[in-house]
């Protein structure tokens, strides 16, 4: 079958504000405002098109300027959005996000979508949906039955699914999802969340031991867990190989979009073949570049890729 990933997810529309200096949450704070595409799922998507990956994308978008405007670097970047729905209003989430004069994110407030026209279009669609994909990307934090079908049904055709949290609000109710992916992917305080209280405070190998064991106590087969300026780990029941990935250093710009980058990164190599330990440094490579960018995705990331080295003798053996 020809390679087509399938992201279902969320578009969103962000609102970021940089400190310019000493951020201060109790004062008035003077720097830039920007609004930037985002949503897990989006993001998603357009980096995986930009990585040379067949992408299609599963949502609802805006019939607004702003839809339009998202709905054509989309088509650009080559993603296919037949499934994408076009909704009247309120079919894009927002988020409000304040990073400090780090790049560092210090608060955040989202705003969730309505999800109701993508589930029925789900419930409806998923079969032939599933039918065309070869792998599937699920933004899990989307309705518990959108998550559910799509798990059901790639897993009745035997299609790997890689599941990323949106806000952990559907994961903590409904744990067993994450029993039918292939590979999930989330960050140290979503893990912390799942795997348990005191994960953060424990060493490296405490860290990775906790994960392992995590992962052996339910159905899930492969989990990676980003940590980030610390790098990540990741464990692969099927090969019980366990491991850690350090960053590449970086030119800070804005830290969020790159746990989404991460995630790119390392679907691309999974999808492409490559071991988790491999596919995860594909993964830091495309957070690392992401963080050098007020946007949520590196728009040079197909040249980025293109010219370099390590991604190169990954991606092209
Ligand atoms: N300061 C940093 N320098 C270099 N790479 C980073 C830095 N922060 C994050 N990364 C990379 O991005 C990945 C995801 O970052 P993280 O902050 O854990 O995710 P999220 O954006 O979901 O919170 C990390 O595993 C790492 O590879
Ligand atoms: O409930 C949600 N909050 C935030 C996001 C999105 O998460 C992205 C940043 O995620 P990260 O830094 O983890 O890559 C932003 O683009 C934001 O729109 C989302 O999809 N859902």
């Amino acid at each position: 079958m020809t390679t087509l990933v399938t992201v279902i997810g969320t578009i969103f529309v962000d609102c970021k504000g940089f400190a310019h200096q000493h951020y201060n949450p109790l004062g008035r704070n003077l720097g830039s405002i920007q609004f930037v595409h985002g949503g897990v799922g989006r993001n998603v998507v357009e980096n995986l098109a930009n990585l040379g990956v067949p992408s299609s994308f599963v949502s609802t978008m805006d019939e607004s300027a702003l839809g339009e405007d998202i709905k054509k670097r989309l088509k650009e970047a080559n993603v296919s959005i037949d499934h994408a729905l076009h909704t009247p209003s309120e079919g894009m989430g927002m988020w409000l996000a304040v990073l400090n004069e780090n790049g560092d994110l210090v608060g955040s407030i989202s705003q969730m979508p309505n999800l109701m026209a993508l589930q029925n279009h789900v419930l409806q669609h998923g079969e032939e949906i599933v039918k065309r994909s070869s792998h599937l990307a699920l933004e899990l934090d989307l309705t518990e039955p959108i998550s559910r079908r799509f798990l059901e049904l790639a897993k009745q055709s035997n299609k790997p699914v890689y599941g990323i949290p949106g806000n952990l609000d559907i994961i903590l109710k409904h744990r067993e999802l994450l029993d039918l992916l292939d590979c999930f992917i989330c960050n140290n305080i979503e893990a912390e969340k799942l795997i348990g209280d005191t994960f953060n405070e424990l060493d490296l190998q405490g860290k990775i031991a906790a994960l392992t064991g995590y992962v052996d106590s339910i159905g899930l087969q492969s989990m990676v867990v980003t940590l980030g300026a610390e790098g990540s780990i990741y464990y692969d029941r099927r090969t019980k190989q366990s491991g850690y990935q350090p960053v590449f250093p970086v030119q800070l710009v804005d830290t969020s979009g790159a746990g989404d980058a991460f995630f790119s990164g390392t679907v691309t190599g999974l999808v492409r073949g490559l071991p988790l330990s491999e596919a995860v440094v594909c993964g830091t490579k495309v957070a690392a570049w992401t963080i050098e960018s007020k946007e949520n995705n590196c728009r040079e990331l197909a040249e980025k890729t293109r010219n370099d080295e390590v991604f190169q003798a990954l991606l092209v053996k």
